[in-house]
């Protein structure tokens, strides 16, 4: 009995033996095995890899990317393009100016995207008259090459002229109400520009461009003026200083702005950028235009005061040159020397304010 105690006593020693050592044995079995499965998926997946990278290097297996070659002067960083006038804004937005760009780089890129640009405008009243001129020199030089809608508001559609447009550019022709101030068709602008933002343009277009009617394109306007967000200088503050600039000054305007404030004057005849940021700015001038409707004001230089104040918070992400939007009547008012001066800067007239008789017209 106690040997055979002793014996069951001891069995399970032997047995844990046993145990131990058969278990061990299946572990490295097991390990071995298990080595050699992750080592050959490990390899297989670097043949993988291999396979895939000569699939990669294969001529048939390519997606060819052709690259067209582009041949143009090499940007030298110790030249700078124009050091007669400033050419950046201190938040890094650049002033486009002749000498800065190449055409044919933004009109690659610009192709690529195939973007669509839209450009509107407003012709009411005894403003149809000035539709030929502007869209035959549209058709001359703005965005040529590129696809381009033009959007026309007017009160009189069937005044509108048929102007021969390239390929790839429409014209539409949309109906509006007329007011019986200047002031108030001018400012209803910005109204309609963003309705028609949301209604209609964020399907049809990419950039918005948008521009007085009492104007000419005289040279090429083209994709480098395009950006999120653009504003152009009007040409008669040029160099001037901030307290000079006609800003509406009462504080009772939303369109207010201190003495001390202020980077450029913008001018209200041409502004623009991607369709979202010409929605949110119309309508933030139209809502304090109605704003200041309430508080019975109206901003000294209507909407394009409360452009400047919308420009000056929120900041364009380029800023059109004076040749952009260039006045002629400057010229009667110079000595030769300034106008030497003035031809050195302006290389170019591109967009061009007609010289037209207010009285006639607004009447
Ligand atoms: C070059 C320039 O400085 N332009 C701005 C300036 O006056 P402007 O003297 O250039 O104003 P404007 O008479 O050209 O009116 C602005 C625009 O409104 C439209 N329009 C106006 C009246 C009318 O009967 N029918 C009609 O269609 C038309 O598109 C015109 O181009 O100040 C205006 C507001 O005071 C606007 O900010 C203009 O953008
Ligand atoms: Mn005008």
């Amino acid at each position: 009995m106690a040997e055979l105690l002793g014996t069951l006593s001891r069995k399970p020693k032997c047995y844990s033996l046993y145990h131990v050592t058969f278990l061990l044995l299946i572990s490295v079995v097991l390990v071995y095995f298990g080595y050699c499965h992750l080592n050959r998926r490990h390899r297989n997946m670097e043949n993988m890899l291999a396979w895939e990278s000569l699939g990669l290097r294969k001529p048939g297996g390519l997606k060819v990317v052709k690259l067209s070659q582009m041949i143009y002067p090499q940007p030298d960083l110790r030249s700078p393009t124009r050091k007669d006038v400033l050419v950046v804004t201190p938040w890094q937005a650049p002033i486009v100016w002749e000498g800065t760009f190449n055409t044919d780089i933004l009109n690659d890129q610009f192709r690529h995207q195939n973007a669509t640009i839209g450009l509107t405008v407003f012709a009411v009243k005894k403003y149809v008259i000035f539709l030929s001129s502007f869209l035959k020199s549209a058709e001359s030089f703005f965005m040529v090459g590129h696809r381009v809608n033009y959007y026309v508001f007017t009160d009189l559609p069937h005044t509108v002229p048929r102007v021969h447009l390239q390929n790839g550019r429409q014209l539409f022709v949309l109906k509006v109400r007329n007011y019986t101030r200047w002031q108030d068709i001018s400012m209803h602008r910005m109204e309609i520009i963003s309705n028609f933002s949301k209604q209609r343009f964020q399907r049809e277009v990419d950039y918005l461009v948008c521009s007085d009617v009492d104007m000419k394109f005289r040279d090429h306007v083209g994709v480098e003026i395009l950006s999120s967000l653009f504003g152009t200088l009007h040409p008669g503050f040029f160099g001037h200083s901030r307290q000079s600039f006609t800003y509406e000054r009462r504080a009772l305007s939303q369109a207010y702005i201190s003495q001390d404030e202020g980077d450029f004057y913008y001018i209200g005849a041409l502004f623009g950028g991607t369709v979202q940021e010409v929605y949110r700015l119309t309508k933030a001038c139209h809502e304090a235009i109605m704003t200041d409707k309430g508080n019975n004001i109206e901003a000294v230089w209507q909407e394009e005061s409360h452009l400047n104040k919308y420009l000056l918070y929120y900041k364009p992400t380029k800023v059109l040159s004076p040749e952009y939007m260039w006045d002629n009547r400057m010229l009667l008012q110079m000595t030769p020397i300034q106008l030497l001066q003035w031809n050195m800067v302006i290389r170019k007239k591109r967009f061009v304010i007609l010289i037209k008789n207010y009285e006639t017209l607004r009447s």
